[in-house]
């Protein structure tokens, strides 16, 4: 089985978090637009709330803020909300953008005063930009080098106040001088069922489709913990309820369309249950070998580790122990399966395994 046979390669799953296809169009219109609308997230919300406030009452910028946190849990969306609050223009940029020093320096220069920068992915800036950013952060001034070799001479540049806002999904690849000079650093976890309830019922108030509430909680139910998996998933059930149903999301109806997209009731897809299904049917549960695992998928071992895993270990359905990849029993129960020493004497299937209870459809029939 090969994922990339698919019209939809893995790096477009309907669970991706990171944001594809006409998610950037849609997402404008369903962003949170001030701290009362942005859902979840109480402590980072009442945080950067006392931050704000102090700064607005003080007339002066806000300290410099960095959010650290998975894709699509609302960095975005919270830079944006930083800058309606404090009243003032946002400039977004990310750090791949910025591979040379001049990149930023061009940027910097032209920011008005209380301007909100985001750099977005600022873990991925180049090591000479990096460190002129220290300098601006710290004394709102830059080096601008002019000339080359042995003639070049640095004129510094005075900028005006601004708030960097920088967003990472790994806080902790950040060099520790670039992290120091942030005034606030925000953690965002990923979301609880019922946030993001919250989150797609409110998105789909926006959207103009009806929902209940047992529509909505399926929905969040298999959203993996992210609100921009939860409006993607419910953009696909509006589609499914209109042409299928009579354009209202129940239950039912969030059930039967994400079934048709193979998101199943945890929010796995078809690449993480073929990869938990090769683990108990193949190898009785492990522990294997990530290699053996990915050959037995017929996937990259770096498709499973990074894509598949990450989810899996997440949820508690996979660990990964010294010896090779182990499935917990939460797995087998997800999958409505028995483990090898729970099925007795006589069990059968492969690797031991027995079926019992609904699964969710052969490794080899998908
Ligand atoms: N707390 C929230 N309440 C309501 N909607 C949210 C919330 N957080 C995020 N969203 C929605 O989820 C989508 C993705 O959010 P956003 O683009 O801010 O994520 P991100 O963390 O910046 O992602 P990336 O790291 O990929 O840039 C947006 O449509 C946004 O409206």
């Amino acid at each position: 089985m090969n994922w990339d046979d698919d019209s939809s390669p893995v790096e477009e799953r309907i669970v991706g978090a990171a944001a594809e296809g006409d998610d950037q169009a849609v997402e404008a219109a369903l962003r949170p637009k001030d701290l009362g609308e942005f859902i979840g997230q109480e402590k980072v919300r009442q945080q950067l709330d006392l931050v704000l406030k102090a700064a607005r009452q003080r007339g002066a910028t806000a300290d410099h803020v960095l959010l650290s946190g998975a894709p699509g849990l609302g960095k975005t969306t919270l830079s944006m909300i930083i800058a309606a609050e404090m009243n003032a223009p946002i400039r977004i940029t990310s750090g791949p953008a910025i591979q040379h020093a001049g990149d930023l320096a061009a940027i910097l220069s032209s920011l008005q005063e209380g301007e909100i920068l985001f750099l977005d992915e600022i873990h991925r800036m180049s090591r000479p930009a990096e460190e002129m950013l220290y300098m601006a952060m710290e004394d709102f001034r830059v080096d601008v080098i002019v000339g080359k070799g042995p003639g070049a001479t640095a004129i510094p540049l005075d900028l005006p106040p601004f708030t960097l806002v920088g967003a990472t999904t790994r806080a902790g690849l950040l060099p520790p001088p670039l992290r120091d000079r942030f005034g606030f650093t925000a953690h965002m976890e990923f979301y609880e069922p019922h946030e993001l309830e919250r989150v797609v019922r409110r998105s789909a108030g926006l959207l103009d489709v009806e929902i209940d509430t047992d529509g909505a909680a399926e929905i969040a139910g298999r959203s993996r913990g992210t609100p921009r998996i939860a409006n993607r998933l419910l953009r696909r059930v509006r589609d499914y309820a209109q042409v299928e149903a009579d354009g209202v999301i129940t239950r039912e109806v969030a059930a039967a369309a994400l079934g048709v997209y193979e998101v199943d009731s945890r929010g796995l897809d078809r690449l993480d249950r073929a990869v938990l299904e090769a683990l108990l049917k193949l190898f009785g549960g492990g522990p294997v070998g990530l290699s053996t695992l990915a050959v037995a998928v017929g996937e990259e071992r770096e498709t499973v580790e990074e894509v598949a895993e990450p989810f899996l270990v997440r949820e508690g359905l996979l660990a990964r122990t010294p010896r090779g990849r182990v499935a917990t029993p939460a797995a087998w129960a997800h999958l409505g399966l028995v483990p090898p020493q729970a099925a007795g004497p006589g069990a059968a299937g492969g690797g031991g395994a027995a079926r019992g209870g609904s699964g969710q459809g052969g490794l080899f029939g998908m």
